[in-house]
């Protein structure tokens, strides 16, 4: 089924396939990627004026620009006097940061000037307090420094200057500058509401697996990788939903009521409890991507559902083995979030292959790799079966093998990367 065409009753066309043939319906990978992205984009939510403190992690929705020069007004960056003309200088007075002093009278006069004060009008210099000494019949005198010991207002910036552009992450610097530039409030894109939905009803939420049963990884996980692209509300996991499209559709449907994106797990092929397809159906989805050429993870799927709002909500089918759920939340998941925030399409950082990576064919391979951030280099770990988690624990992101191609050391490679937190991987050194 082509990408953007409307789920059919009939459901699932995706059927099993050779290891590198590439199913006509299936996308690129980088064309998924700016695919899903561009459909966030179309569908980004309107702006919300945000206090500064509460605009922590979203996105500005417009370019900050100052709202007065910076500085404001010329500034004295040190104690010391201000003073004007030759010395030495009778002082006149004293000003303190958060004044507004009077004009100096004349040549010969001096104030007192605190670190921060405005300058008064008339001062042609400031000397510091440590440079400067008093005479007998209580002048000031010293000699001034060549570079001078003010800020001018504008130094930094112009009014109406822009600063940043629109699609910014807010982070704690941002909101320091939007501070010192006078605003109050941001508009900013929220951060989208997401939820899980968890299917395979095979899977053990507690205890040992054993006797056919395997432990739901993703549902204690995935929510975790959401929250570190910046989703909201992903606490609540559905599921395992019963294995039957009834119970499907209900939890999905329920589900987008509320979340602006959906993940689900599992059933995305055409297993005989696979029921994603024939659920996207019932509920009237359209497809953005359904199934990618790469490897491991190509069931993966977006789809997008209008809400009785008329909002655009999403459902990113994450495929039920566990370390291809997640290349599937790198893959898809990142940009479809990038563009739904307002934010620029994700860039890969390159880095240099330390050992042979194998190619899929016709496929792109996303191979779990581990950065020296130091050297810039990427090592491939072990453990990396599609059903396995064992080397994505250990590993900062994936090396991106193109299709048609081979990983050999010292190649230049893009790497997609885990949306890892500063100190969740041991940073330099060997591991
Ligand atoms: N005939 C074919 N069968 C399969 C093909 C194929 O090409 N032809 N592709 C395989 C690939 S590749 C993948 S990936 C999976 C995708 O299948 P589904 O998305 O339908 O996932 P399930 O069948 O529900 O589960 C697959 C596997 O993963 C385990 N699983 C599921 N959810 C979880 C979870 N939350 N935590 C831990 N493990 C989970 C599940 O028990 C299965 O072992 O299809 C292949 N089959
Ligand atoms: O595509 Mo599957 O995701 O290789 O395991």
């Amino acid at each position: 089924m082509s990408a953007g065409a409307t789920v059919s009753a009939a459901g699932v066309t995706v059927g099993a396939q050779p290891a590198v043939a590439v199913d006509p319906g299936t996308l690129d990978w980088t064309e998924a990627r700016a695919r899903v992205y561009a459909a966030g984009r179309a569908a980004a939510p309107e702006p919300v004026e945000l206090p500064l403190a509460e605009a922590d992690g979203q996105t500005l929705a417009d370019p900050l620009t100052t709202l007065t020069d910076l500085p404001a007004f010329p500034t004295s960056s040190v104690d010391g006097w201000a003073v004007c003309g030759p010395g030495p200088w009778r002082i006149v007075g004293r000003v303190l940061a958060g004044g507004t002093p009077p004009p100096l009278p004349g040549d010969g006069t001096a104030v007192e000037i605190a670190t921060g004060a405005m300058l008064p009008d008339g001062a042609t210099g400031v000397l510091r307090v440590e440079e400067s000494s008093r005479t007998a019949d209580g002048l000031v005198s010293g000699t001034l420094r060549e570079t001078p010991e003010w800020r001018d207002p504008g130094e930094e910036a112009y009014a109406g200057e822009e600063l940043l552009p629109a699609g910014t992450a807010v982070d704690p610097g941002v909101i320091g500058l939007a501070a010192s530039c006078g605003y109050d409030t941001l508009r900013v894109r929220r951060a989208p509401r997401a939820a899980l939905i968890i299917f395979g009803d095979e899977l053990l939420t507690a205890g040992r697996p054993g006797a056919g049963r395997v432990r739901d990884s993703l549902g204690p996980s995935v929510p975790a990788w959401l929250r570190r692209y910046g989703c909201t509300a992903t606490a609540d996991v559905v599921g395992p939903v019963a294995d039957t499209l009834d119970a499907h559709v209900a939890a999905l449907r329920q589900a987008l009521e509320t979340a602006d994106l959906v993940c689900t797990t599992g059933g995305t092929m055409n297993g005989p409890v696979d029921h994603l397809h024939p659920t996207l159906a019932a509920l009237g989805a359209e497809y953005v991507v359904n199934t990618v050429a790469v490897r491991p993870g190509f069931p993966m799927l977006l789809a997008r559902v209008a809400g009785a709002d008329g909002r655009t909500r999403f459902v990113a089918g994450l495929p039920g083995n566990p370390q291809s759920a997640i290349v599937a939340t790198v893959s898809l998941v990142a940009p479809l979030l990038a563009g739904l925030r307002g934010r620029p399409m994700p860039e890969l950082p390159q880095v240099t292959l330390a050992e042979p990576v194998a190619g899929r064919g016709d496929h792109t391979h996303l191979a779990l790799v581990r950065v020296d951030p130091v050297r810039g280099t990427a090592h491939p770990v072990r453990h990396v079966g599609s059903a396995m988690l064992r080397g994505l624990a250990q590993a900062d992101g994936f090396a991106v093998i193109a299709p048609g191609t081979e990983g050999r050391p010292g190649d230049r490679v893009p790497v997609v990367p885990l949306p890892l937190l500063p100190g969740e991987r041991f940073q330099g050194g060997d591991r």
